[in-house]
């Protein structure tokens, strides 16, 4: 087995601060993200303030309306992205001064981006005015990440401490709550805050695998005793990520959470009308890098989940059909994801899965060496036990909220009655409720050739692909 060598202990704990990951916070600022521009920016904090406040709703909610409540609901959306449109057109040097002003710029703007394109009624085209098109994609381009929502914009910069904090002290998980949302119900703030805690939590995951390839990588008795250690920590702290997504149920209402929250996140790619975003002015920003995608925002983004995969050997399994490997000429889900994150993240991240030093493979070798009984070998496969428990979580939590939601809509709307006023009931529901539906809805064959197939807001046919994902997850136990 390979010795360590300096560069090798070396190759990630002195690169955090560098990529923006912190080893007590993780991919979250270990700061408060910024909670206001400079005054030369107020137009837009302006515009997106009057945008919550008065509670502009979903047109595809609007239009099943009563027509007194709907002109309503449609004039007032009408006026505010009237006012979008007359803002001036800023001048995005000043914020060039920091990169917590330039996060704060994409997160004003890619909520009035949402605002204004959810808002517009199914009748008429998605043109998003050059007052804000033109500084979103220059901000953007500075970035170099997407004109459109993200994981980061709701989730990593999207919050604040209830109280103040004390300087140098981290963000305490449960004492949080959103800058900014767009439906101002407490059921909003609880999904966007529950990745932000899942995010924070994780962190010492993703301390404790480091620390345990670093052990690994000298192959001594005590190493890899201390080794096997670092990733049994790290196993109860998946496991305290499993029990905060398991928290979930009965925080969110899923009526609410599917028709009113949902659709806001929803991307380019994705409108019920079949309508392009039409950008104007985007076609004067000069070396626009044209691979971006512009899909909805999704916890698929998550570089937590993605360097947890990659330490455990979940990513690149050779060539087997999974999320992570492409097919002929086309890009993975997974790839396309990295796309979302922030150029730090992106190249953090890369490193890591690039690292000739995988954790995997270091116990495979142990394997070899010691046999399955070896502390390390049975620590490893813990691991990955707790990560795919994770992921039956996730998709015990998805189905109360996604899939539950999804039939009991079409089956009124099949009955014609409107599935707005469809009786919630997925709300309550009993561990062996949620077990079953989880079953009906995951535990079939595969879906793959239903041309209706329900779509996860990055795009995805949402149960097949979640499925495969945890599969592709136990084909990451050694034996
Ligand atoms: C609480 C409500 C949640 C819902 C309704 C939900 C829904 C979904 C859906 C529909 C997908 C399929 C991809 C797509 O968007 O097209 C997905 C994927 C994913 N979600 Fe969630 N999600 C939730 C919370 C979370 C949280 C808190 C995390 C972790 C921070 C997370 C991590 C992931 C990951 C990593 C994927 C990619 C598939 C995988 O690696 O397992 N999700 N989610």
């Amino acid at each position: 087995m390979a010795s360590p060598t300096s560069a090798t202990c070396f190759h990630l704990g002195a690169s955090l601060p560098r990529w923006d990951v912190d080893k007590r916070t993780g991919f979250v600022p270990t700061r408060p993200p910024l909670g206001r521009l400079p005054p030369g920016f107020e137009a837009w904090e302006a515009v997106l303030e009057s945008a919550v406040k008065l509670k502009l709703q979903l047109s595809e909610q609007v239009e099943k309306m009563g027509e007194e409540k709907r002109s309503k609901e449609e004039d007032k959306s009408r006026l505010w992205r009237k006012s979008v449109g007359e803002m001036p057109l800023l001048s995005i040097d000043g914020l060039k001064i920091s990169y917590e002003q330039l996060y704060r710029a994409h997160h004003v703007l890619v909520f009035n981006l949402h605002f204004f394109s959810h808002t517009i009624p199914s009748a008429e085209s998605i043109v998003i005015p050059r007052s804000l098109a033109i500084p979103l994609f220059q901000v953007s381009k500075y970035l170099q990440v997407p004109p459109i929502i993200t994981y980061f914009d709701i989730t990593l910069h999207n919050w604040r401490p209830l109280n103040s904090l004390p300087d140098g002290s981290i963000p305490p998980i449960h004492s949080l709550q959103c800058q900014t949302t767009f439906t101002s119900t407490p059921d909003e703030d609880e999904f966007h805050l529950l990745s932000t805690r899942i995010e924070l939590r994780g962190a010492e995951a993703l301390e404790c695998v480091k620390l345990a390839v670093e052990k690994a990588l000298i192959a001594k008795d005590s190493a890899l005793e201390q080794a096997a250690e670092y990733l049994e920590r790290g196993v109860s702290v998946i496991q305290d990520l499993r029990e905060l997504m398991l928290g979930i149920k009965g925080r969110i209402d899923p009526e609410i959470f599917y028709n009113e929250v949902r659709p806001w996140l929803g991307g380019a790619d994705g409108d019920l009308w079949g309508r392009p975003w039409v950008f104007e002015g985007s076609e004067e920003i000069e070396e626009w890098p044209q691979r971006w995608y512009l899909s909805g925002a999704t916890a698929a983004q998550s570089p937590l989940m993605r360097a947890l995969d990659i330490y455990l050997g979940v990513v690149g399994d050779g060539g087997q059909s999974s999320s992570y490997s492409a097919q002929a000429g086309k890009e993975s889900f997974q790839e396309r994801m990295l796309s979302y994150m922030t150029p730090q993240h992106r190249t953090f991240l890369e490193r890591l899965r690039q690292s000739p030093h995988q954790l995997r493979a270091l116990v495979q070798q142990v394997v070899q060496e010691r046999g399955m009984d070896a502390p390390i070998v049975k620590a490893f496969n813990s691991a990955v036990k707790a990560l795919k428990e994770f992921r039956d979580a996730h998709m015990v939590v998805v189905t109360l909220l996604v899939v539950g939601p999804a039939r009991r809509a079409a089956r009124k709307a099949a009955e014609g009655a409107d599935p707005l006023l469809a009786d919630g009931s997925g709300s309550a529901g009993d561990r062996e409720k949620d077990e079953k539906m989880m079953q009906q809805a995951f535990g079939g064959g595969d879906d793959s050739s239903d041309k209706g197939a329900l779509k996860g807001t990055g795009g995805t046919d949402l149960v097949r692909f979640l499925k495969g994902v945890r599969d592709q997850t136990t084909r990451a136990y050694l034996q």
